[in-house]
């Protein structure tokens, strides 16, 4: 199992606005999303996060303005090879301008018009209450063709 991060820069918590990325190439191809992607080797967890919000929409953040709001781990039973964890992050301080990238078209949303249609299908499970400020850990299971929720367990946390 491999671990990835992931990331919401928001306005405030509870977020009135929250900036999602259009991805345009790879895993996660045409949908929205936070940033964030494969932890490296010998990478902490919070310099992946800084390195793929910078990489994938341009902004520069510090590791003391990443709050952790969440863990999952996502499970592909018919494709195992694909199992993986994330580690979600809310950032609400950042330098720098927003940018369109190789890999994310970033857009600002208000919190009640967040595109779940158009995000992976687990989503509406569990970002709704981050976005309000809550913290969260769970699993996701998904179905056969590896995109529609089979399972879905989250539970609220008081930390990490
Ligand atoms: N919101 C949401 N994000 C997810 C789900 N599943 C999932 O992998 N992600 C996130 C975690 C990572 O930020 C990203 C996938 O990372 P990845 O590293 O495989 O993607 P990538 O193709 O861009 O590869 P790279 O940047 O590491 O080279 O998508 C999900 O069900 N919901």
């Amino acid at each position: 199992m491999y671990s990835t991060t992931l990331c919401f820069v928001v306005d405030g918590l509870p977020a009135r606005n929250v900036l999602l990325g259009m991805k345009k190439n790879g895993f996660g191809k045409g949908k929205y999303n936070g940033f964030g992607g494969k932890i490296e080797q010998n990478e902490g967890i919070k310099a992946a996060v800084l390195r793929e919000l910078e990489e994938e929409c341009g902004l520069i953040a510090a590791e003391q303005d990443l709050e952790k709001v969440g863990e999952l781990d996502f499970i592909f039973p018919e494709q195992p090879a694909w199992d993986h964890d994330v580690h979600i992050y809310i950032v609400k301080r950042w330098q720098g301008g927003i940018r369109e990238t190789e890999e994310m078209k970033p857009e600002w949303f208000p919190v009640a018009a967040v595109p779940y249609a158009t995000m992976w299908q687990d989503d509406i499970h569990w970002l709704p209450q981050v976005l309000q400020g809550e913290k969260i850990k769970g699993e996701v299971q998904f179905a056969a063709d590896n995109e529609s929720v089979r399972a879905v367990t989250i539970t609220a946390v008081s930390s990490f």
